[in-house]
């Protein structure tokens, strides 16, 4: 498990994490989210021992990375997969990292299976796409076979094929019982993968809850409808004082209320429905409107 606590970091005046505090639980994939300079990194970063904390602590298993005895084992990382030697082959590189934590070569013929690139091993890593150099990063983190892994931004450069494979990855991780923190910006991937989120703005915790409440608590659910004659669905939503915006088509979705009330709503006064359909916001909308006030940069509205 990690457990970060009352966590600081400046860089000058310049504040890159304050007083943030949350856990990252086995058995689940937390998304660890933040507009750009939000602090994911340098955060992933003192809990790495790669950073030294301003204030407060990050732990791993109860202690901090420096006093972890073989580390490799205790927890796997990918940071930034560009710094590799490229000069090493695949095998070449996994196998200097195995050795000095005293890990087996048959370890290293294991993880180059398990990511994919078992054919690719004998080549020189600086002839890799990016996406095989993410899932050398991979390789790297599996290497010590460890209970905690952390990954920033691990689907970087992957192709659809690769993201899905992460994913599956992930979760199946975490359904081995580790605890498994990636941080992302693809919304839509971490929505599909993540159980829990952390997300961050400006260095401070905005929100650490499941994914499936953070959408019912900060997404918009609203009710979809269409008529089969538009003015008299214009009526019937203006009688009844609803909450409702045209989206065009004569479409309006509906706030406040749902589809079993607005269709009975709509049979009691005879207007025929060609759509009735909750339309959910997406994990990139919510996100968005919750982080609105804390984006560091943003273009400026035309
Ligand atoms: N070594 C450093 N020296 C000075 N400032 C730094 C350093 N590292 C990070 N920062 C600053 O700290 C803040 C947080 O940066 P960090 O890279 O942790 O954010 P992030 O959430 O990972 O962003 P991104 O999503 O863009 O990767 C930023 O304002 C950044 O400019």
């Amino acid at each position: 498990m990690i457990e970060v606590r009352s966590l600081s970091k400046s860089f000058g005046d310049r504040v890159a994490v304050s007083e943030l505090s949350f856990r990252v639980e086995p058995g689940r994939v937390t998304g660890f989210l933040g507009p750009n300079g939000a602090g994911k990194s340098t955060t992933m970063r003192m809990v790495l021992g790669l950073d030294r904390p301003t204030s407060g602590e990050a732990l791993v298993h109860g202690r901090r990375y420096a006093e972890l005895a073989e580390p490799l084992r205790q927890v796997g990382a990918l940071l930034d997969a560009q710094a590799v030697h490229g000069g090493r082959t695949a095998r070449g590189h996994l196998r200097c990292v195995a050795r000095a934590n005293g890990i087996g070569d048959r370890r290293v013929e294991e993880v180059l299976a398990q990511v994919g690139l078992a054919e690719a091993a004998g080549r020189r890593i600086r002839g890799f796409s990016l996406g095989m150099r993410q899932r050398l990063g991979v390789a790297a983190a599996l290497l010590g076979d460890p209970p905690v892994l952390l990954l920033d931004e691990p689907v970087n450069g992957l192709d659809p094929e690769g993201i899905r494979w992460i994913r599956t990855l992930l979760r199946s991780l975490a359904a081995e019982g580790r605890a498994v923190l990636v941080s992302s910006h693809l919304m839509g991937e971490m929505a599909l993968t993540a159980d829990h989120l952390v997300v961050i703005g400006r260095g401070r915790l905005l929100a650490d809850l499941g994914t499936a409440e953070f959408l019912e608590r900060h997404g918009r659910r609203r009710v979809r409808v269409r008529a089969v004659d538009p003015d008299k669905l214009t009526g019937l939503l203006r009688g009844a004082g609803l909450d409702a915006e045209p989206v065009g088509d004569g479409a309006w979705e509906v706030a406040g209320t749902g589809p079993e009330q607005l269709g009975a709503l709509a049979a009691a006064q005879r207007v025929a429905l060609l759509e009735l359909a909750v339309c959910q916001d997406s994990l990139e909308e919510a996100f968005m409107r919750m982080t609105a006030d804390s984006v560091d940069y943003r273009a400026a509205a035309a």
